[in-house]
This record gives structure tokens, C-alpha cells and sequence, in this order.
């Protein structure tokens, strides 16, 4: 391993241009490779093909059993429709009672035992209706969810911004749940609501045309009411859900900040952004319920038992007057049956809401499950050797409209530390991520003994590459689980000597539960701390090539200094790369790469380039004047002589 001395001496480990490689390709790559061909041109993600084009393809899996509880609800909406037809056949049977006639008493109890048994088969249908769309719901759940999963293991993982992750968020969680009425409700509601009127105005236009149409006219009222309040609702529940989204993160932005708001003065404006947000949610909630406020009273005025039994009453007195009816029995059918049509007609009017809701969050379900994924190879498992190196050859790669990286090629020897330095927004992490392959490059490519990582199935890559982010989230599971991530068979002794080694053992000793405690319930690990777990878990892993993001703040000294010892046991005689965003942490590195936008400027130690450089002095100069640069210096002076321990040569 290079010292100091002999850095200057011999060649930097990268060799880096703003151009490609000038040794072929074939140059680099480990013995008993193949040459490699020209940089391949890139692949787009691609839409995948299972991706559900429509709301029926989403639901096709539990298409059946949808299917099933239509049926059941259907005939358990007949079943519900006899009692009331019980009803006009006993009042009818009763009839010679009031004139002292002889009342068919087995007839009369033969209808209420029907009218009894029809209920009771009502009631059973729809349980079993309801029970098989609530296990279609149920099982639409589990699928989309593990679908969603399985589609964001193989999007790029550049793709998660803080906004895309708000949406998985959403679709994992909340979409997922609200599809819950579309699925477990409103094929039956629907069911009931066609089945029930369907059947009743059938059995009345047996008994008479016109006293059918009468009875029909307060509930055509109603749809009508029903109409002109749903008009329009589907762009305002956009809007009312674009508002309640906006007061939603301003609320977090608010509490999350609480402490700068405070301490800086500027709670004033800060409240002001929250009234703000708060006072357009008002707004848009109290102009959607005026507009729909009118409809939804004139449905539920028209379909009122007192707005059907007037109508029924007048018109069949009216038409019991003019002779078209021969008696008042005659009107019993209307006044009964009429009083059954509402009930189903207003439960979908009610749930109109949510099933509007339910459509939106199929949509954006369907949104995430058609996400292009990075092309990915299968085949049987490469190995790659140990030593071999990484190279990036003339990579480009850009976020939508902006450059991130121009061009850029740079070759890591195994076995040695190559920093990436630069100003803020230059490309470094862009850089680390693509080795990654967090995303493919737009041009060039990035290849491991000379095999481009678009053409190594993703096992093999992360085989044989790790990395320790300094943004990683502690995962909600077990210490053990959390540092076994790569190796999930690894032994006690073993998760043990891998945290000893990232100086995080005593931290498991200090908790009750040991290595059983739960991240984020048992255990509640400072940042420091769960960046030791991540880098016990990479001890773990032991990849030969190891991307390391630094810490862009100044952590305490205590934990700086624990830090670097953990990641000296994790990098001795791996190939890194060091994202550094402190001069100091890397000026032993063997090879210092310095970028500025999105382009590599400057190449050398930390010595050539104070010597020969433009922007890595004054970067060097800046960061002497910053804080913590003591500590900092000094954890790289432990971590240059572990590396000097640990020389593979
Ligand atoms: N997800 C993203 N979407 C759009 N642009 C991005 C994204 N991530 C980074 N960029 C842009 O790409 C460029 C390079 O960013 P990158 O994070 O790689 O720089 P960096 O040198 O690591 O910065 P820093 O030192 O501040 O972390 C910047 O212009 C940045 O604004």
C-alpha cells in the first residue's frame, strides 16, 4: 500500500481524464477475462410488461372471487325484496278479517314463514357476499403490495427522491387501503342498488303501469339530486386531496423545523405558511360542500319515506278516483315496495366519495407498479476475482435536463483509496452511486474486471460490492437481523466479532435485549451509532470493493474517532471509494480525485495536488478553516495506519 512517499513516486491508483481511457480496455481487465467491447449504448428502463394498464387489469387476480360475492350479493338482494312482497300477500290474505270473512290461516303462516325464511337467507347471503369481497380485498391487498415491492427491488435506486418515496409511500400504505372499499364494498353496494330497484319495479308493472311510473318519480327525483351533487367531484377531490397533501407537509415542515423556526425568530412566517395552507383546505372543503350541499339534500328530500308514501297516496287516490284502481289493496303493493327502493340507492350515494377515492388510488397504485426497472441480466452467477479492478469510461449521466456527470472516466485499483472531492452539487455522490448501479449511465459505462455492471446480474454485483451511506435508516428489525442483512445465515459469534470490529459492541451489551432488540423500540441509536451498525453489517458482508459516503457535518470527537476505527477495520485491503466531504478524512487516500461540475479537473495525493492544483488547494485551504478539522485529521492519520496494517501487498 502506498505511504506518503510513494505516492508520489509511482503512477496514482485512478488514472483519470475528462476523456476515455487511453489504455484499450482490454488493458485493465483481470487476467482471464474476456477483452470488453465499446461502452455499450444505454439500455432505457423499460415499462414493464405485467404492468396493469387498466382498473380491471389491476383487479383481474381476485377477478373470481369478485365475481362469486356479485352472484351471492344478487341473490341475497332477491332474498331481500320477499318480505316485502310477504307483506302485500298477507295483507291480502288478511283482508276478510276486517269484513269478518274466514281468514286461510295456513296460507297466512305458510307467507310469514317465507317472508322469515327469506330473511334469514338474506342475511346469510350477504355475510357470505360480504366475507368473499373482504378475502378478495384481503388477497387484492397482499398482491399489490407484493407487487409494489417486487417493482421497487427493480426500479433504479436513484429513482427514490423525497418525492418518489412520498409516493411508494402513499401506495404502499395508504392507496392500498383505500382500495379496500372498491374491493370489499362497492361490488355488492352496486349489486344491491340495480338488483333491488331492478326486481321491485318488475313485480310492480305486473300490478299496474301507472301507479309504477307514479312510484318511480320521487326516485328519479333523487338520482337526479344525487347527480347534481356528484358533479364535478372528481376534479374537486383532486383539489381537496392536493390541499390536504399541502396542509399536511407544511404541518410536518413546521413541526420538523420547530426548533430553527424558533430559534431563528421566523415562527411568525412559518405559521403564516400553515395558516395559509390551512385556510385553502377550509376554503376548498367549505366550496365543494356549498356546491354539493343543494343535490345531496334534494336526493335525500325526494327519496324520503314521506316524500314516497305522499306520492303513492295522492296519485292512487287520484286514481282510485277515477276507477283506474279497483280498490285501496291495490295501492298496498306500491306504498310497501315503493319504501324498499331508496335504502340501496342512498348507500351509493353516500359511498360515491369513496369510491371515487378507491378509483384514484388504483390509478396511482398502477402508477408505481408501471415504473420503468433497470434492465437486469439472469443467467448462472458470475464471480468476479477479488482484485479486480473498477472502471468508469467516459460516463455521462444526467437527471432529466441537468448534467450531473460529463464524460467522465477513472479507473480504481484494487486494493487502494481513491477520494472523490469537490465542490457541493460536482457529481461525487452521482459518481458513487452509478458503481452502485443505482442507475445506468446515459454514455460510457461503468465496469468491474472489465464486465459492465449492466451485463452482472444484481446478486453478483452486490457480491462483490458494498456501501455505507451516511443516509442509511435504520431498518425496524432486530441488531442481529439489521447487521446480518447480506448474510443472513452469519452465526451470533460471527454478527458479535463483526460489531466488536465496528466498535458497536458496546452498545449491544448496554441494551437488555442484546442483539434481540428492535431498532426504533428497544433500541433507540443515535446517528453515530447506526452508522457503526451499517458498517458492522458491511463488516459482515465483506465485499471486495466498498463505496464510503463520509459525514458532510462534524460529528464529536468520541464518536468521529469511534467511526473511523470502525470503518479502518471495514476498509483494510478493499478497493474504496470515499465520497469526502472533508479534505482532512482523505488527504492519505492513494489517489484523489477532484470534480467540478460533473467533470473530473484535477488527479493526484494529497501532495501533488497542493503542489500542482488550482481547485484542490483552495478546497484544501477552506476545509483547514472549518470545524472539527483536528478530529478529523487525526481519525485519517488512524485510518491511513490501519490501511498501512493491512497493506494486501
Ligand atoms: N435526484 C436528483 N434529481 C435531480 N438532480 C439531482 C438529483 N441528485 C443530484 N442532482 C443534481 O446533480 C448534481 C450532482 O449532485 P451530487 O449529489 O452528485 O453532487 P455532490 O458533489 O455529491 O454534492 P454534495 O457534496 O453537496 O453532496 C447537482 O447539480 C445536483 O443538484
Amino acid at each position: 500500500m502506498a505511504s506518503d512517499a510513494d505516492t508520489t513516486a509511482r503512477p496514482p491508483a485512478g488514472t483519470a481524464s475528462g476523456t476515455r481511457p487511453e489504455t484499450p480496455p482490454d488493458e485493465t481487465a483481470a487476467p482471464g477475462t474476456e477483452p470488453t467491447p465499446d461502452p455499450a449504448p444505454r439500455a432505457e428502463p423499460a415499462a414493464p410488461a405485467d404492468a396493469p394498464a387498466s382498473l380491471a387489469a389491476l383487479l383481474r387476480p381476485v377477478r373470481p372471487l369478485l365475481s362469486l360475492s356479485a352472484v351471492l350479493a344478487a341473490v341475497s338482494a332477491f332474498a331481500g325484496v320477499v318480505p316485502f312482497l310477504c307483506v302485500v300477500e298477507l295483507a291480502g290474505e288478511l283482508l276478510p278479517a276486517v269484513s269478518g270473512g274466514e281468514v286461510d290461516r295456513a296460507a297466512a303462516w305458510r307467507t310469514v314463514w317465507i317472508a322469515v325464511g327469506a330473511l334469514g337467507l338474506r342475511l346469510l347471503l350477504m355475510l357470505a357476499a360480504s366475507t368473499v369481497s373482504h378475502l378478495a380485498d384481503v388477497r387484492l391487498a397482499a398482491t399489490v403490495r407484493r407487487a409494489v415491492v417486487r417493482r421497487l427491488g427493480r426500479v433504479p435506486l436513484g429513482w427514490f427522491t423525497e418525492r418518489n418515496s412520498g409516493l411508494v409511500k402513499k401506495a404502499v400504505q395508504d392507496d392500498v387501503g383505500s382500495l379496500h372499499h372498491l374491493v370489499a364494498h362497492s361490488v355488492t353496494e352496486m349489486t344491491w342498488a340495480i338488483v333491488v330497484p331492478a326486481t321491485i319495479v318488475g313485480y310492480l308493472l305486473l300490478h299496474d303501469v301507472a301507479m309504477t311510473v307514479v312510484t318511480l318519480v320521487p326516485v328519479l327525483a333523487g338520482l337526479l339530486g344525487l347527480k347534481v351533487a356528484t358533479r364535478g367531484t372528481s376534479e374537486r377531490l383532486v383539489e381537496y386531496a392536493g390541499s390536504l397533501a399541502r396542509l399536511g407537509a407544511v404541518t410536518v415542515q413546521f413541526v420538523d423545523g420547530i426548533a430553527e423556526v424558533k430559534s431563528f425568530g421566523t415562527l411568525g412566517r412559518a405559521h403564516g405558511a400553515y395558516r395559509e395552507a390551512a385556510e385553502d383546505f377550509d376554503g376548498k372543503h367549505h366550496a365543494w360542500m356549498r356546491s354539493s350541499s343543494a343535490g345531496a339534500t334534494f336526493m335525500e328530500l325526494a327519496l324520503s319515506p314521506m316524500t314516497l308514501l305522499l306520492t303513492t297516496a295522492v296519485a292512487g287516490g287520484a286514481l282510485l278516483e277515477s276507477g283506474h284502481l279497483d280498490g285501496p289493496l291495490e295501492l298496498l303493493p306500491f306504498v310497501v315496495l315503493g319504501l324498499a327502493i331508496p335504502a340501496p340507492l342512498l348507500a351509493l350515494g353516500f359511498n360515491y366519495h369513496a369510491l371515487l377515492a378507491a378509483r384514484g388510488a388504483a390509478d396511482r397504485v398502477r402508477e408505481v407498479l408501471s415504473e420503468p426497472e433497470l434492465p437486469s441480466v439472469g443467467g448462472p452467477p458470475v464471480t468476479l476475482p477479488s482484485d479486480a479492478p473498477v472502471s468508469f469510461e467516459g460516463v455521462t449521466f444526467r437527471y432529466g435536463g441537468t448534467t450531473a456527470l460529463d464524460d467522465v472516466s477513472l479507473t480504481l485499483e484494487p486494493g487502494t483509496m481513491t477520494a472523490l472531492v469537490g465542490p457541493s452539487g460536482s457529481g461525487k455522490s452521482t459518481l458513487a452511486k452509478l458503481l452502485a448501479r443505482f442507475d445506468d449511465p446515459v454514455a460510457g459505462r461503468v465496469t468491474i474486471a472489465g464486465t459492465d455492471l449492466r451485463e452482472l446480474p444484481f446478486p453478483d454485483l452486490y457480491r462483490h460490492v458494498g456501501f455505507v451511506f451516511q443516509d442509511t435508516s435504520p431498518l425496524r428489525v432486530s441488531l442481529r437481523d439489521n447487521i446480518r442483512l447480506a448474510r443472513p445465515d452469519a452465526d451470533d459469534g460471527e454478527v458479535l466479532r463483526a460489531a466488536r470490529a465496528a466498535r458497536v459492541e458496546d452498545v449491544i451489551e448496554r441494551l437488555p435485549k442484546g442483539l434481540d432488540s428492535i431498532v426504533g423500540v428497544d433500541a433507540v441509536l443515535s446517528g453515530g451509532e447506526y452508522q457503526r451498525v451499517a458498517i458492522a453489517r458491511a463488516i459482515l458482508a465483506d465485499r471486495p470493493v466498498l463505496i464510503l459516503d463520509e459525514a458532510t457535518s462534524a460529528v464529536d470527537p468520541d464518536n468521529e474517532a469511534l467511526l473511523q476505527e470502525a470503518l479502518n477495520a471495514l476498509s483494510a485491503d478493499k478497493t474504496l471509494l470515499v465520497v469526502a466531504h472533508r479534505l482532512h478524512t482523505v488527504r492519505h487516500a492513494d489517489s484523489i480525485v477532484v470534480l467540478d461540475g460533473g467533470r473530473v479537473v484535477e488527479q493526484g495525493t494529497h501532495d501533488t495536488l497542493l503542489a500542482d492544483g488550482t481547485l484542490y488547494p483552495s478546497l484544501w485551504r477552506a476545509d483547514a478553516s472549518g470545524p472539527g478539522t483536528d478530529a478529523a485529521a487525526e481519525a485519517d492519520e488512524r485510518r491511513h495506519d490501519g490501511r498501512e496494517g493491512h497493506d494486501p501487498a
